[in-house]
């Protein structure tokens, strides 16, 4: 996995209060220290609800939390008339680390195209943030067999116009659609074959072999303790996106420290 530090992203989606926030990371920190947790072996992220934030981020500089965190959604425009929008800067001034793009529920409720979701991941990076770009198939695509040329020319679509350097360092969740929340999760072997497919395709056809081996894959769908060790020992998963998970602050404790089971 070369020098591609794991990203555990607990993605906490329409879940979590900013007082109650504060308890679980709170927990997630005690926890994490209590089981000599080593940053270089895993980093731990939450991405919280918008009106968690402040919260977040006041917690981990005040008590120096090794733990990043991020926004799950972002508007396309910088500023203006867009009631109920948050733009890139305003999660860059919250220190966010990461935004999540394109995840499968802003897709199917909220209509985004490959092409939003680019948009998207264009301005996180020129905020100097760092998107989570979600890509995956649904249930229909799998059942035909059609899952790599599906995501791959999801990934071609929302990569479009990145440069190498830009696709190095971002990071691409395969979450497939009939995995999340269902308790359903896709197999090692499911998770690597289309990781190790994007892998592959960024190297040869889109921005080449250094943005490949520096661009991080995770996996994402009903990950939880008892399944982490089995998913993350494949060459091309580089982490999870963990939704309910990551709502015990225990379990996903276990779930960051995956590498002292491994
Ligand atoms: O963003 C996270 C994914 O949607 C996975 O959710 P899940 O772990 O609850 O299946």
């Amino acid at each position: 996995m070369a020098d591609r530090i794991p990203l555990m992203a607990g993605n906490w989606k329409m879940n979590l209060n900013h007082v109650e926030a504060t308890g679980v990371v709170q927990k997630l920190a005690w926890t994490l220290s209590d089981k000599r947790y080593d940053k270089a072996k895993a980093e731990a992220a939450v991405i919280v609800p918008f009106t968690d934030l402040r919260t977040v981020q006041t917690l981990v500089e005040g008590d120096k939390l090794p733990i990043a965190y991020g926004a799950q959604d972002v508007s396309v425009h910088a500023s203006g008339a867009y009631t109920g929008e948050v733009s890139a800067d305003m999660l860059a001034k919250l220190k966010c680390a990461y935004v999540v793009v394109g995840h499968s529920e802003r897709r199917e409720y909220h209509g985004e195209s490959d092409e939003i979701v680019n948009d998207k991941a264009k301005v996180v990076l020129a905020a100097g943030m760092t998107p989570i770009i979600c890509v995956g198939e649904k249930l229909e695509i799998r059942k035909e067999g059609r899952q790599v040329p599906f995501v791959l020319d999801q990934v071609q679509k929302v990569l479009a116009d990145l440069t190498p350097e830009q696709v190095a360092k971002l990071v691409i969740a395969y979450e497939p659609v009939w995995a999340i929340g269902t308790g359903e999760v896709a197999t090692p072997e499911d998770a690597q074959e289309v990781c190790g497919a994007i892998r592959r395709y960024i190297a040869e056809e889109l921005q080449g072999a250094d943005a490949a081996a520096g661009c991080r894959i995770q996996y994402g769908g009903s990950v939880k303790s008892s399944n982490i060790v089995d998913i993350m020992a494949q060459a091309d998963v580089d982490g999870a996106l963990v939704g309910g998970a990551s709502l015990d602050p225990e379990e996903f404790a276990k779930i960051v420290l995956f590498y002292q089971h491994a």
